[in-house]
């Protein structure tokens, strides 16, 4: 574990920069063609750890795949041919990999077992194994499998119509790669929209699925079929480049090829209403995801409220809003977002102690938070907590901090964005 020590530069950002492939989609694309006939390329895969997880659990099971810096060639045998993992799958940090995974695993005629780091260890589970085990999954683990580890008796599932509590794609998804190779067919009907991406990529997979507003149909037994997919820059990763342009002064960046998927562009959108001068340009679309250039510049930012709908849509990026949220005039207040008590760390807790050590005035509430704009920012030493997206939002405030800023642990950035600090040079310059 090593701490970096970043200088205020005393300028703005500016340039042009292409941030890494999606971690959603990278995650999906593996687990599709992991599980499909024949042979898929993957581009601009996001070699990041935790989407090397999913990788390493296919590997487990006996799929081939190679890795050519960002490219990723799989040579998938075909469901019937995955072979039992003889050793416990490591999840590592990654959320996405237990749900999703934990989904493939219960439907596929093999025993296996996994478990995570100490961070997903404590991240719950249930909401994926109580609805598979409606299914007819077989699933045991820590506190009747709520937590990891996890092991899973794969058996033949039966078709279910699931109406979720969580808003969650991870759950969604999880549930509709059961129902892909169980019995029948399988409902999902969602809370509310969160991120589509398993939708809009079945199809480029020969996987058959209707949508249908809140309510997902999966026909069971299907064979996923090969393909080739270039995947979109991550508007997530994106998100701490757009903060740090709006609000250090003297900036104007563009970012190139970012996926700018209508349910997870809430980053834009709301910076838009805090008053942030940003400019989209939709060029191409890959299969059904749009993606584009996104042009900031610095301006003067505004407080707002961010809540109820537009939460699941910046889920990921509240750490990097909230820093916004410090430069602008007035006070924010975020709602409506317990669950990011539940990620790689309490996301709320961590925000609020960081923010606090550089000297803004935070209200921590149950489910967000409450930030007093117009703040000067100290220097400080900040704790990432292991959390990548907390590390990366400390590295942005020391764009605009009056002192230096440390980040302790700078490794985890690793998990989701592993050229970070490079991009980030290569714009300071
Ligand atoms: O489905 C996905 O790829 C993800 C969904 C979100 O989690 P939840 O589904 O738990 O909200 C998000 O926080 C995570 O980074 C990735
Ligand atoms: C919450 C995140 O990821 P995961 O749930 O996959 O660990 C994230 O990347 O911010």
């Amino acid at each position: 574990m090593s701490t970096i020590e970043l200088t205020p530069p005393k300028k703005g950002i500016n340039g042009t920069i292409e941030v890494p492939g999606d971690k959603s989609i990278s995650h999906r694309a593996v687990i599709f063609s992991g599980l499909a006939e024949g042979t898929s390329k993957i581009s601009n895969f996001l070699t990041g750890e935790d989407c090397m997880r999913t990788v390493q659990a296919f590997r487990q099971m006996g799929v081939t795949i190679e890795q050519n810096d960002d490219e990723l060639i799989v040579h998938g045998k075909g469901i019937r041919s995955l072979s039992e993992p003889v050793a416990p799958i490591n999840f590592g940090n990654s959320g996405t990999t237990a749900r999703l995974m934990s989904g493939v695993l219960a439907g596929l005629p093999l025993f296996s077992t996994a478990f995570g780091d100490e961070s997903l260890s404590k991240r719950p589970m249930d909401r994926v194994v109580v609805p598979l085990r409606d299914m007819g999954a077989k699933i045991s683990g820590r506190k009747n499998g709520g937590l990891l580890p996890l092991s899973f008796d794969g058996s033949r599932l039966k078709g279910t119509t699931h109406e979720l509590q969580v808003r969650s794609a991870q759950v969604k998804s999880s549930l509709l790669l059961a129902g892909m190779l169980a019995e029948g067919e399988t409902k999902v009907i969602e809370a509310g929209t969160t991120r589509n991406h398993t939708e809009m990529l079945m199809p480029q997979y020969g996987i058959d699925l209707e949508v249908d507003g809140r309510m997902i149909t999966i026909k069971g037994e299907q064979q996923p079929k090969a393909a080739d997919l270039r995947v979109p820059g991550d508007i997530s990763s994106a998100a701490f480049f757009i903060v740090g342009a709006a609000i250090t002064p003297g900036s104007k960046l563009t970012i190139r090829n970012v996926g700018l998927n209508v349910t997870r562009n809430g980053i834009v959108q709301v910076m838009k209403l805090m008053g942030a001068n940003i400019t989209t340009t939709v060029h191409t679309h890959i299969g059904d995801e749009p993606v584009g250039d996104i042009h900031v510049e610095s301006s003067t930012l505004n407080a707002i409220s961010i809540e109820g709908d537009m939460i699941p849509n910046v889920i990921d990026e509240i750490p990097i809003l909230a820093l916004a949220a410090t430069q602008a005039e007035g006070t924010t207040e975020i709602k409506d977002a317990k669950e990011l008590r539940f990620k790689e760390t309490d996301r709320i807790k961590a925000v609020a102690e960081n923010l606090r050590k550089l000297g803004v005035k935070v209200e921590e509430r149950e489910d967000g938070l409450q930030i007093k704009g117009r703040a000067s920012l100290s220097g400080g030493t900040l704790q990432s907590f292991g959390d990548h997206r907390i590390g990366m939002m400390g590295a942005i405030a020391s764009l605009i901090s009056e002192n230096v800023i440390s980040i302790q642990d700078k490794e985890c950035i690793n998990i989701s964005y592993p050229s970070f600090f490079n991009d980030l040079n290569k714009v300071l310059l």
